[in-house]
């Protein structure tokens, strides 16, 4: 008789035991090269694209009934991207999302319903202080996953570094460069983060949330 996982016509995805043995051992995963350099640059040509048209808003700080914006905490500007409409660079995105979204609904049952995204630009002199990502009296946040889409000569000096704050303070912070197709994945309600400031040039990003209802 066939196991039971033959009957349910699993097939183990690497990656993604990578990712889920991360999330439960530190609460957090970084993946380098989750998106290949074509795909990198197709998403950033379409971030640029809305960016000149002016789709960008200055980012707020709080839900959608507390549009309180606030210069000393982010000076990012985003621009919310529609799943129902989306461009080449787009489709490719979330098909590389969902699959990753039903492979954790699948294994860990973390019930993830729905799924929010958007571009980020950052730019230069600006930052994000340190934060939680359920703050906005929301606590359908489950994990947050940021994707970075600067150019293949981004420099480290350049900084928007992205630091997560363990819940353990004896474990020193972890400092993340924003390299371009590198993915971050991490607990939203867990872990404090913050985005240093950008020295140099523009930091772009797409930055989501997978939440549970
Ligand atoms: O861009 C990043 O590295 C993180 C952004 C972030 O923390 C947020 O948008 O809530
Ligand atoms: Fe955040």
């Amino acid at each position: 008789m066939a196991e039971l996982f033959d009957q349910l016509e699993f097939v183990e995805d690497p990656l993604f035991e990578t990712i889920i043995n991360d999330l439960l051992q530190q609460n957090y995963s970084v993946i380098d090269n989750f998106f290949s350099e074509d795909e990198i640059l197709l998403l950033r040509d379409t971030l640029l694209e809305k960016y000149r048209e002016d789709c960008f808003k200055k980012a707020a700080i709080g839900n959608k009934f507390d549009q309180q914006i606030s210069e000393q905490v982010r000076g990012d500007f985003v621009f919310w991207i529609d799943e129902a409409s989306t461009s080449e660079a787009e489709e490719l995105f979330f098909r590389k999302i969902n699959a990753m979204v039903n492979y954790l609904n699948q294994t860990c049952f973390l019930g993830i319903l729905h799924k929010e995204f958007h571009y980020a630009v950052y730019p230069k002199g600006t930052y994000y202080k340190r934060h939680l990502d359920t703050f906005q009296n929301d606590d359908r946040r489950k994990l947050s996953l940021v994707c970075y889409l600067n150019d293949l000569g981004w420099k480290k000096e350049n900084g928007g570094e992205l630091v997560i704050y363990p819940n353990d303070s004896s474990v020193e912070p972890l400092v993340i460069h924003p390299l371009p197709g590198r993915v971050v994945v991490f607990e939203s309600q867990i872990l404090e983060h913050e985005v240093k400031q950008v020295l140099d040039s523009e930091r772009y990003s797409i930055t989501g949330w997978l939440k549970t209802r």
